[in-house]
């Protein structure tokens, strides 16, 4: 261990080149954009033919995206990126604890054996077994998990000195043994040692799976009480008496079950709510100053990521003001074709990236080394601590409020035993009334987007920094979609939770004291914002030219005009630097046309109902509710998913607005062409025929799904049948209104 050397911890690059083609790019494109908006602003002094209304609505279109433009400019102002030396570490016994939270809530969509891979991987980090706790939160209160638990310690009992032994890196059994034995390039495969552990491991594994099936079977998955069960904490422990096994428990990280009460009279405030509690029950167990969240499918792939995010928290420089340090969502089943761009390749390549250059990133759910305390900052901000204030802000146990003043250095065993009792109490669903959780302590219920949200209000706009670590090798490894209802439903959540935001008084485009700078507050702005710009503008620019153009009105300038340079550089500019970013961020030509649609997807419908949902909410038309996304592989969605193939198979709200834009489209270019072709309008309405061009290209399988294939995947016809019908009605009643 090199401590007595200065060599720095972590390294930060800033990749100059990369901020000199992102500023130029800013400029030029920002230069056409202003003549493109200045043309569209005369237009309406000058005295034309075309009828006011569909340029009106053309231009708000554009203004709102170029509105959403400048805003990602923030993102790439100043891209960075991280190296880390855990190396240089001082010694293990100078390490601090940490604390790891995962969230489960139902054990039918998330499946117990895979919940239980994250906690044994959990388990399995490279770090000191005795400074390491796990807590699994349980919102479903299901005795399989439970039992699952059990299980689960019992083999991490030999796992874990498996893994250190033969310096295994990935940590979940699961994708340990499925994968190839050539994948698994880590560890030492010479020994015949090894080759009998390793097959003696594997059975024990297979056992365990075995008995979690069992139990999946047969006990109780807790569907009928998922939102009515009392408390249980339960500190998993030996169950049998043998010697030579106790002896390697020592050298066990905690584990610890924790299923909150949960009452239907009491708002639980879904996985902030759940995380809330786990920062109490394990403030009066182990209090570590730091905590590791992750979902349920999130396995540590690598056993290096707590150290790593060490190097961060352990530098005396960065530290104070260090909140926490997030590694990117990565994901094990990701496919070649990946058309749903389940890896969000955008946000965790570039996006983030650019935050990181600026105040950091925005907390992602899972994946992140947090410093405990931050999440207290506003109830901990006066020096005086004044005891009945804290008392107010986060509730009455004592126990906990000793932990949270650091006077509380547990000793794990006698902790385990006197603080049993209270966290019954830190876990009871009135515990939250009249205090500040949700609200400045703990996890924000103001959003279901609480990683997003929290890190806005709570930890950046106080002060507090993060940085973004994203080693070679991925740390964290979760579950993407292989379906587009799951995309759908999911991105309906999203869209519906930041919408939450910005018409709230917190929308970072008015909120933001000034512990934070422009250029994140931009970038805030940009998520709540986007839905809404998106959306509109899509829907626009998908309906309204292609209206026009089957009534021969021309809303963009003629190829003869000098502006219609103006019209094509934006396009070809604001298209190319996209290829340019999916290209130089290792993905393919032919990802670039997955992104283009499912971002055209999403806008059309997740946005929408989002959107809606999040206006109905706040007129108190409807109540914030979170969908679990599935994570349970259905074997035909997962074949097609492999193969590139669309699963339509989702709800009809969804399909409709997809297959009648696409077929408003087909229908416009068709008629634009017969005007091209008979009415020699080519001059004229050329921009207007390339736009529903580009959607009908980009969008074909929609088409294909319509009219060609045959499979259980396609769009049944009876949707198809109802969307012509609603893109006749619309051409109908918009010709006759608008024109
Ligand atoms: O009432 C609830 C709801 C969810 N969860 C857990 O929260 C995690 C995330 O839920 P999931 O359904 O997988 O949602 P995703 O859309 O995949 O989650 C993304 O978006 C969420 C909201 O922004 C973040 O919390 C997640 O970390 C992020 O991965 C899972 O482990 C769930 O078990 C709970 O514990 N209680
Ligand atoms: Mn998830």
């Amino acid at each position: 261990m090199d401590q007595t050397s200065n060599a720095p911890l972590h390294l930060c690059h800033v990749n100059r080149l990369t901020i000199f083609i992102n500023r130029t790019y800013a400029v030029i494109h920002s230069i056409a954009l202003s003549f493109l908006l200045y043309y569209r602003a005369s237009f309406f002094f000058q005295d034309t033919k075309t009828p006011i209304f569909p340029s009106l609505i053309v231009f708000a279109a554009e203004l709102l995206f170029s509105f959403e433009w400048l805003l990602t400019q923030a993102y790439r102002w100043r891209p960075v990126s991280r190296t880390t030396f855990p190396e240089r570490l001082p010694e293990d016994d100078k390490l601090p604890a940490i604390d790891v939270f995962i969230c489960t809530a139902d054990p039918d969509l998330e499946p117990t054996v895979a919940v239980m891979n994250t906690v044994i991987s959990a388990m399995a980090l490279d770090y000191p077994p005795e400074k390491l706790h796990v807590y699994l939160s349980d919102d479903a209160g299901a005795d399989v998990t439970l039992n699952g638990m059990r299980e689960a310690w019992t083999f991490a009992k030999r796992w874990i000195p498996f893994c250190k032994r033969y310096k295994i890196k990935c940590r979940s059994p699961k994708a340990y043994f499925s994968a190839a034995k050539d994948e698994n390039e880590d560890g030492d495969f010479g020994g015949t040692d090894f080759i009998q552990e390793r097959q003696i491991v594997q059975e024990k594994y297979e056992v365990f799976k075995g008995r979690v099936g069992e139990y999946a079977r047969h006990g109780d998955t807790g569907s009928s009480k998922r939102g009515d069960h009392s408390a249980v904490i339960e500190v998993i422990q030996e169950s049998s008496s043998n010697h030579i096994e106790e002896n390697e428990a020592k050298d066990m990280p905690l584990l610890i079950y924790v299923s909150r009460e949960k009452r239907p009279s009491h708002s639980h405030h879904f996985k902030a709510g759940a995380i809330n509690v786990l920062l109490r029950v394990s403030g009066v167990i182990s209090n570590s100053p730091f905590i590791l969240g992750l979902d349920c499918d999130t396995n540590c792939n690598d056993p290096s990521s707590a150290r790593r995010a060490m190097c961060f928290h352990l530098d005396p420089k960065l530290s104070p003001s260090l909140s926490f340090v997030q590694f990117p969502q990565k994901f094990h089943n990701i496919s070649k074709k990946d058309i749903y761009d389940s890896q969000y390749r955008s946000i965790f390549k570039v996006l983030w990236q650019g935050l990181d250059g600026l105040q950091g990133p925005a907390m992602c759910g899972t994946g992140y080394y947090i410093k405990r305390l931050s999440l207290f900052g506003k109830s901990l901000k006066d020096d005086h601590k004044d005891l009945m204030e804290l008392r107010q802000s986060v509730g009455p146990s004592n126990e906990f409020i000793t932990s949270l003043l650091g006077n509380y250095n547990p000793n794990m065993k006698m902790a385990q035993l006197a603080h049993i009792a209270e966290t019954q109490q830190l876990a009871s669903c009135t515990y939250e009334d009249g205090t500040k959780w949700g609200e400045e302590a703990g996890f924000l219920y103001a959003s279901v987007a609480e990683d997003f949200w929290t890190t806005f209000a709570s930890l950046h706009c106080q002060g507090w920094n993060s940085v973004y670590c994203n080693p070679p090798r991925p740390q964290f490894l979760g579950r993407g979609f292989t379906n587009l209802n799951d995309f759908l439903v999911q991105g309906t959540r999203w869209s519906s939770a930041v919408v939450d935001i910005a018409i709230s008084k917190y929308c970072p485009l008015i909120y933001g004291p000034s512990q934070i700078s422009f250029l994140q507050r931009m970038c805030y702005a940009w998520f709540p914002i986007s839905p809404i710009c998106q959306l509109f503008s899509l829907w626009c620019l998908a309906t309204i030219p292609q209206l026009c153009l089957v009534n021969g009105i021309s809303l963009y300038p003629e190829v003869s005009n000098s502006y219609f340079w103006i019209f094509s550089f934006v396009l070809l500019s604001s298209v190319s630097r996209h290829l340019y970013e999916v290209l130089t961020t290792g993905a393919s030509l032919q990802h670039w046309v997955y992104e283009q649609r499912i971002w055209m997807m999403n806008a059309v419908t997740s946005h929408l109902y989002g959107t809606l949902d999040a206006f109905m909410k706040k007129f108190g038309w409807r109540e914030a509710s979170f969908s679990i996304s599935n994570k349970v592989d259905d074997i035909e969605q997962l074949k097609r998913y492999h193969a590139g193939v669309f699963d339509f198979q989702t709800s009809v709200l969804f399909l409709v607005p997809l297959a009648s834009l696409v077929i408003l489209n087909v229908a416009s270019l068709c008629a634009g062409i017969a005007r091209m072709i008979f009415l020699g309008e080519l001059e004229k309405l050329f921009i207007q025929v390339f736009i529903p061009f580009y959607a009908v290209v980009i969008n074909y399988p929609i088409i294909e799904g319509m009219l060609i294939r045959k499979d259980s995947g396609r769009i049944p016809p009876s949707v198809t049948l109802l969307s012509a019908i609603a893109s006749i009605i619309f051409c109908v009643l918009g010709s006759i209104i608008f024109m």
